[in-house]
């Protein structure tokens, strides 16, 4: 059955909220492949819980760790020895299908990977080739994307690699993440055009320093992980910045004030770049006691940007841009071609279709605003392109969102959080994506 349109919420008056969102998807599933491969049980605290975190999660166990519920709602993990036959379902999360195939080379047993159809065009050829090269046995049937099988031996050489990480920063962090556990440990060495999302790389860094584990980035485009066990911990996962994005966006296209609660003074989650990124656009922000406190005005200046280190931002900083004062420029991401969908084709069509003047060109949009109007907004399966869509129907009546459920992905509370920023009752839709 097809879900009902999501009519979004239009803001009748200034925002004034206060938001806590759940945890970081890119920090919670490293925390979770660190924890499984860890000395010891460690703990995943305030995790985010949504389709991305749980498919890692029963990845995980399906190879025998042990991911258990806490009665404080946390995450306990008990490393195992991993097995096989499994069968992991990666959905459409990029964290899933990169981070769980080196992981799973250690596993004694075949390890089969699935997922969603768009997870079968998404590039995956970096991994599956690096892991031959360290000694992995990869059945990919030669497609060099999923499904595939590995068949793992309880243990990987590990050594240097070269890979192309161009279309993907995650191709770098998955090596690393299981990489101290190789007997080699590994030697990433990028070799092609310049490495898409480099925040995260930091981040994945920054996690397996936490655990003890040597890690030397001192040569540009390579990545040093000495062999050695990972230290099990307890680890608070931040508030997702990204997913801050649209929360912050309303204030800057409706005016009024956003504060997100416990927004960390310092961080590896590219989303804190939207600090400078929406005062650029005409918002601006403090730190408070409780968080980040963002003000807008409802005027919106256009921006010329370059997102090649934060893409996955894109999506709401396309959709203030449709409602500014002047054109904008956002570049550096062809990347996002291979995204949820094809980012850059999605949001020039679907503003296009409200009456907007979109173009994506190679490597990322040219936006020249125009008056909206009312309008159905397909989504794709991509759960940033429903959260901007929502940005849109602040301003402009009438936007009716296609399978908001789609939020799940990363945010499965979306339409009551944001009923709840507009001060308004969550329609019955709302109960359809949680
Ligand atoms: O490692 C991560 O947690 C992520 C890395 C980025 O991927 P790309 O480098 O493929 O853009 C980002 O877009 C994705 O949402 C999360
Ligand atoms: C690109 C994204 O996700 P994934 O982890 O599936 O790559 C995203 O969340 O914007």
């Amino acid at each position: 059955m097809t879900p009902p349109l999501w009519p979004a919420p239009v803001a009748s008056a200034p925002v004034d909220a206060v938001v806590a969102l759940p945890g970081s998807k890119s920090v919670t599933n490293r925390a979770l492949v660190l924890a499984a491969l860890a000395d010891g049980p460690g703990y995943v605290r305030r995790p985010l819980r949504s389709r991305d975190t749980t498919l890692m999660a029963a990845g995980l166990r399906a190879m025998g760790v042990a991911v258990e519920e806490t009665a404080e709602g946390d995450w306990r993990v008990v490393p195992a020895p991993l097995r096989g036959p499994a069968r992991v379902d990666v959905g459409n999360a990029g964290t899933v299908m990169r981070f769980l195939p080196p992981l799973s080379t250690l596993a004694e047993g075949p390890i089969r990977f699935e997922g969603d159809p768009r997870a079968y065009e998404r590039p995956l050829d970096a991994v599956i080739l690096a892991l031959r090269d360290l000694g992995a046995d990869v059945d990919d049937g030669g497609a060099g994307r999923l499904p595939m099988t590995v068949r793992g031996t309880g243990g990987l050489r590990g050594g240097i690699v070269e890979i192309d990480a161009s279309s993907s920063s995650q191709f770098v962090s998955a090596l690393l993440l299981s990489g101290a556990r190789f007997a080699n440990g590994v030697e990433v060495r990028h070799v092609g055009t310049s490495v898409p999302s480099t925040p995260h790389i930091e981040m994945t860094v920054a996690m397996l320093r936490a655990a003890g584990v040597r890690v030397d980035h001192a040569e540009p485009d390579v990545w040093r992980v000495a062999p050695g066990p990972i230290a099990a911990r307890d680890v608070v996962v931040e508030p997702d910045l990204s997913n801050a994005a649209p929360f912050m966006a309303a204030a800057l296209v409706a005016g009024g004030t956003v504060t997100i609660r416990d927004w960390p003074r310092e961080t590896t989650q590219p989303g804190d770049w939207l600090r400078d990124l929406f005062t650029r656009m005409g918002g601006s922000c403090e730190f408070t006691a409780e968080g980040l406190r963002f003000t807008g005005t409802g005027e919106v200046h256009g921006i010329d940007a370059d997102l090649h280190d934060v893409g996955e931002l894109t999506p709401t900083i396309a959709a203030v841009a449709a409602l500014a004062d002047s054109p904008s420029r956002l570049t550096g991401i062809a990347h996002l071609r291979m995204h949820e969908t094809d980012r850059l084709a999605a949001l020039a069509k679907e503003i296009n279709n409200l009456g907007g003047d979109v173009t994506d060109t190679a490597d990322g949009l040219e936006i020249r605003p125009r008056p909206l109007r009312a309008g159905a907004f397909q989504t794709y399966d991509d759960h940033r392109i429903a959260t901007a869509a929502a940005v849109i129907g602040l301003v402009v009546p009438g936007v009716e969102v296609e399978n908001i459920a789609t939020t799940a992905k990363t945010l499965p509370d979306f339409p009551l959080l944001w009923s709840a920023l507009l001060g308004q009752a969550a329609g019955p839709e709302a109960a359809t994506a949680s």
